[in-house]
């Protein structure tokens, strides 16, 4: 089956959202230190990034039924205090429809910016077709004008068969070095994979896309690894016991978001490394993008025992201990160092 209508849709919508983005990060970059720790401008492109895909989507593909499992809900947007946030939703939304130009003059309420954001709140599951979207992922990175992503995943029984996913923040050229700076080069990827068909780049600006591989490295010591930004979001202490198990030499790459599925699906590094605490219970939409287009490209993705990630089982993914990718050729002994440090982490405790 094709999905190709279903992806120019996916494209726009992110793209979009990624103007919208890009928009209030540099408002935000651009105030003063005091309302940098002000989290409502976050929140308005959190908001303003579902509406605004959820409303493209609808547009783009209106004979399909729309099914949409999304990280945010309006339920903080319907109270008093949240009216002024509502406001500033619906305008900067209509002012990136305007400037696309390509829905006439359509202009959306705030009750339609309700109901937009709220068309999220399906369950998803193994049957039918569900769009799966995290609006801003990173969105501590996104505040520290660091790598944020816009992930838009499409599941037909239960699997992933289509992902865009925007990265502003992201060089055009390789991360793949620690001590690279980012300031250098153009800036602003969008990734985008058909199940079947391999995974695309293409700048954000809408210049021509090429097809992507991962890296095919098979000797650990010239490999390199990406895990998170933030240490609560992944245990940094275990990633690197099982990187010197490995023989992994260079340090690892720390960035936020699923642009660490797009640099992997490139080449950039080699191995994703995430390891949430005990308790913690992974969504889809953190996954769902990145997901397709590492695979794509060439990658597997499992969880710290090997098994293939399940989307069909609702909005958490349900796995075990953690989240693993690499090359088809590093898998084997990636797998065996991760559990040989988990039994010793095991036995320290
Ligand atoms: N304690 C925790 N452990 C693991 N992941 C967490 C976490 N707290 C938040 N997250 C998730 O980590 C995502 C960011 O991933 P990364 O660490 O790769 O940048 C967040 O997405 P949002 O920013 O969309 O909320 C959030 O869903
Ligand atoms: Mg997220
Ligand atoms: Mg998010
Ligand atoms: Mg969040």
């Amino acid at each position: 089956m094709s999905y190709d209508k279903e992806l120019v849709a996916a494209k726009k919508a992110a793209s979009l959202s990624a103007r919208l983005c890009q928009k209030v990060q540099k408002a935000l970059l651009q105030s003063d230190v005091q309302s940098k720790s002000d989290k409502s401008p976050v929140t308005v492109a959190d908001y303003g990034s579902q509406a605004l895909v959820s409303f493209v989507l609808q547009r783009e593909l209106p004979s399909e039924t729309f099914s949409l499992v999304a990280e945010e809900d309006s339920g903080d947007l319907c109270t008093n205090e949240g009216q002024e946030i509502l406001e500033r939703i619906t305008k900067l939304v209509n002012d990136t429809l305007a400037s696309d130009g390509s829905y006439g003059v359509s202009t959306l309420s705030t009750e339609d910016v309700l109901k937009a954001i709220d068309s999220g709140k399906s369950e998803g599951g193994s049957h039918g077709r569900h769009w799966v979207l995290d609006p801003i992922d990173g969105t501590k990175g996104f505040l520290r004008g660091d790598q944020y992503a816009i992930a838009l995943g499409l599941l037909e029984e239960g699997k992933v068969v289509l992902g865009a996913l925007a990265c502003p923040n992201l060089p055009l050229s390789s991360i793949g070095s620690a001590n690279q700076s980012p300031l250098h080069g153009e800036i602003g990827c969008l990734f985008f994979a058909e199940v079947g068909t391999g995974t695309y780049m293409q700048p954000l600006n809408g210049a021509s896309a090429v097809k992507v591989q991962v890296s095919a490295i098979d000797n650990p010591e010239e490999a390199s690894f990406f895990e998170s930004y933030e240490a609560a979001h992944s245990m940094h202490d275990l990633s690197s016991s099982i990187a010197k198990k490995l023989g992994v030499k260079a340090p690892p790459v720390r960035i936020d978001s699923q642009a660490k599925y797009g640099a992997l699906a490139r080449g950039d590094g080699t191995i994703y490394l995430r390891f949430p605490r005990k308790g913690y219970r992974e969504k889809i939409w953190d996954h769902a993008a990145g997901y397709i287009v590492v695979t794509e490209a060439g990658g597997v993705a499992t969880d710290a025992a090997g098994n293939p990630l399940d989307f069909s089982k609702g909005r958490y993914l349900d796995l075990d201990t953690g989240i693993i990718v690499t090359n088809p050729k590093l898998m084997p002994s990636l797998l065996k160092a991760v559990r040989e440090s988990l039994d010793e982490k095991g036995s320290s405790l």
